[in-house]
């Protein structure tokens, strides 16, 4: 059994005037949960559409699970948690769940599944009546039904409350330890940040940057000087060496800094009553927008 569950080569996509996907090289092996990122547009829904064989690519190739994404599906092997997907809005939880669960030869136990998913006590309402979060509970129910090999999650936050996602992702992070791939598309860096193993983040269709999440924010050439000072000046912070931007917030200081020693010594002189110093590294946010801005 092959140990790479996606394999993508110089994958390309347009639509029309639009390239979507621009020749993206991508290796997932079993057992890693993998959070593709990007602004709006970036080619994210795009490339997991193809994965699903939703979509077809123009050229290069696509294999999941050691064969057509085609495949893969039809064989029970990959579920799905696609934004807005619709649901049927007669029938009532329970029976869709039951339903979707005999489609596939490792279907799991239905009682637990819907406890699994928080879904025990809306077994017997019609989906019509549910809200958009308990919606989303039962399109994650559906994409974990047949135990699959590879889950894809477009968005699969958007709507749930906080306790919800807190729920949503000690699940996802149990198939993941029970050796289940995970590939999850989100706007909401802090869950990339918490859960990914690996981030892959696109920007015009391209990958712009592959690894851990230390390894995202290494990526990027600035450090944090922040400090509390009295009276500070912004044009004053901004001409210290190093420095690349100064933003000010009352007495409190964020200085981006190319080179944080040197930006601290010269902010000591320039300030010897500078207090509360912080210095540090970028954000997985600092990163994402620096890096994604460079590309375009
Ligand atoms: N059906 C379509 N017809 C024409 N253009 C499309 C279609 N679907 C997507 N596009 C375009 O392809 C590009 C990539 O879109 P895609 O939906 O893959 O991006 P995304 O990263 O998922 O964006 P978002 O974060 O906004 O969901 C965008 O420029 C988009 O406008």
């Amino acid at each position: 059994m092959t140990d790479t569950v996606i394999s993508v080569k110089e994958l390309r996509k347009s639509y029309g005037q639009v390239t979507a996907v621009d020749g993206l090289d991508l290796e997932i092996p079993r057992g890693q949960m993998v959070a593709i990122l990007g602004p709006n547009g970036a080619g994210k829904s795009t490339l997991l559409n193809m994965v699903l064989g939703l979509l077809s690519p123009d050229s290069g190739t696509l294999e999941v699970l050691g064969g057509p994404p085609k495949q893969a599906v039809a064989q029970g092997r990959v579920g799905a948690m696609l934004q807005e997907a619709d649901l049927v809005e007669e029938v009532t939880v329970g029976e869709l769940i039951s339903a979707v669960v005999a489609l596939y030869p490792q279907g799991r136990e239905v009682g637990k599944l819907l406890s699994d998913t928080g879904l025990t006590s809306l077994r017997g309402r019609r989906l019509g009546k549910l809200s958009g979060g308990q919606k989303q509970r039962v399109r994650f129910a559906l994409a974990i039904a047949g135990s699959p090999d590879l889950y894809v999650l477009d968005e699969p936050t958007v709507g749930l409350d906080v306790e919800s996602r807190r729920d949503f992702w000690r699940e996802v992070a149990s198939l993941a330890e029970m050796g289940g791939t995970v590939l999850f598309a989100t706007h909401y860096l802090a869950e990339a940040e918490a859960y990914a193993d690996r981030i892959v983040l696109l920007a015009n269709g391209r990958v712009v940057a592959d690894g851990s999440v230390a390894t995202i924010r290494s990526m990027v050439p600035f450090r944090l000087v922040e400090c509390t000072l009295t009276d500070p000046d912004d044009g004053k912070l901004s001409g210290l060496p190093g420095v690349t931007s100064a933003e000010l917030r009352g007495e409190r200081v964020t200085l981006r800094t190319t080179d944080s020693d040197a930006t601290l010594f010269a902010l000591m002189a320039a300030y010897p009553d500078a207090h509360d110093i912080d210095v540090g590294g970028v954000d997985l946010e600092d990163a994402f927008v620096t890096l994604t801005h460079e590309e375009n």
